[in-house]
């Protein structure tokens, strides 16, 4: 047994009432075991970039529309084919019986309840058929490549035989990230990944460690062994977004990995700016990392981005109240973001996309200041 697994709580199914998402973490700290918790919660290295991407979103502003005879009509969208009822999804995480012991079967319960798309981490700690059939709504499975080729061409065929309809290539983990806490803490979620041993019990994977070496062949390769469409996720550049593009991605996932990879990189928002703006809507963009406010969300898609995906707070939500706080956590955010849209004159996602930002002057940069 290690730390991590010592006392995963078994809190009952039921709604978690919160005042806002930030305030979830301290509530989370309190039921989950230190080193899950630090393993969720934490960023790389000196958390610069997990500090950042919150920090990012309080110097961008909305140019409220007024007397605009307008009132929400509604929040749905939909990306790459799939209908949504609000343009908030759930972002891959691994390992999620760290957080509660219905996993991500409980994660996948709420998001078919509240009508959003699940993404599948490929080190879940259930198996991707297990979590495809705990409940019916859309579901996307997020690819790491071993470095055992057999079966990554039998992962991407089961995600297809599953039901799964897109394949996320997450690109920022061609190593794992500095983080202290995990080695202090002596975190190894390496037994819960149900994906690797068959149903016996036996590993079905020769050799678990990543691929290092990703290059842009991998869209390709993903796309053929699994005839889905390719996302790749950890975009934070204007012209790997380019790149990607031109290799055959469906979709890009602007993304930092919550601050959890490379400490030192530019807020997400930072990057959603530049990204969205050179992308010219060739292909939607799903964006993460730091969404916490339904404010963040409206500035993320005024900023170009499609849909946004949301990451901790979805397990802190299933900490405290399994799939209902999942729920939770996600009505939520629909609920934030309803008032804001309201506020600001936006009467759909649309009519967010077509809102104006505008940026925050140092007081240097004030007309007028001395
Ligand atoms: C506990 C945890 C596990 C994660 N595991 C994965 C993973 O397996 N694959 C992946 O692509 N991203 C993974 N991520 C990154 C998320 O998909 C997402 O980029 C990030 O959490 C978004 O930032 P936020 O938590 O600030 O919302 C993980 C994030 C967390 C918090
Ligand atoms: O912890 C993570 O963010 C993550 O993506 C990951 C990477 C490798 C194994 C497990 C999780």
């Amino acid at each position: 047994m290690t730390t991590n697994d010592a006392c995963v709580p078994d809190v009952p199914d039921a709604p978690v009432t919160f005042s806002n998402l930030i305030e979830l973490e301290s509530r989370a700290a309190k039921v989950i075991p230190t080193a899950g918790f630090e393993y969720i919660a934490r960023g790389a290295g000196d958390e610069q970039t997990l500090r950042e991407n919150r920090e990012a979103f309080s110097r961008a502003f909305i140019d409220q529309r007024i007397l605009t005879g307008k009132v929400v009509e509604t929040l749905e969208t939909s990306i790459l084919g799939v209908s949504l009822r609000s343009p908030i999804t759930i972002a891959a995480m691994a390992s999620q019986g760290i957080a509660h012991p219905s996993a991500e079967s409980g994660t996948a319960i709420a998001a078919d309840h509240v009508g959003t798309l699940l993404c599948v981490s490929t080190v879940s700690t259930q198996s991707l058929e297990t979590i495809a059939a705990a409940s019916a709504g859309p579901k996307w499975f997020q690819l790491y490549l071993t470095r055992d080729d057999g079966f990554n061409r039998e992962l991407l065929n089961r995600a297809r035989a599953a039901g799964y309809t897109a394949v996320v290539l997450t690109a920022d983990v061609t190593v794992g990230g500095i983080r202290e806490h995990n080695r202090r803490n002596g975190f190894d979620a390496g037994h819960l990944r149900g994906n690797f041993i068959d149903a016996a019990g036996n590993p079905r994977c020769t050799d678990r460690s990543f691929q290092p070496a990703l290059s842009l062949d991998a869209i390709s390769y993903a796309h053929e062994h699994s005839g889905l469409p390719v996302v790749v996720k950890g975009v934070t550049t204007s012209q790997d977004a380019l790149r990607v593009i031109e290799h055959g991605a469906a979709a890009i996932q602007v993304s930092n990995h919550g601050g959890r990879q490379l400490d030192g990189s530019p807020a997400a928002f930072t990057s959603l700016l530049h990204v969205a703006e050179s992308v010219e809507e060739r292909v939607p963009i799903i964006f993460d990392s730091g969404i916490r406010r339904g404010t963040d969300v409206f500035k993320a898609i005024a900023a170009g981005a499609d849909v946004v995906a949301l990451g901790r707070p979805v397990l802190y939500g299933l900490a405290l109240g399994g799939w209902r706080g999942v729920v939770s956590v996600l009505e939520h955010l629909d609920n934030e973001l309803r008032t804001v849209m309201q506020l600001a004159g936006a009467a759909t996602v649309a009519d967010i996309r077509s809102t104006r930002l505008t940026f925050g002057l140092t007081d240097r940069q004030i007309p007028g200041y001395a």
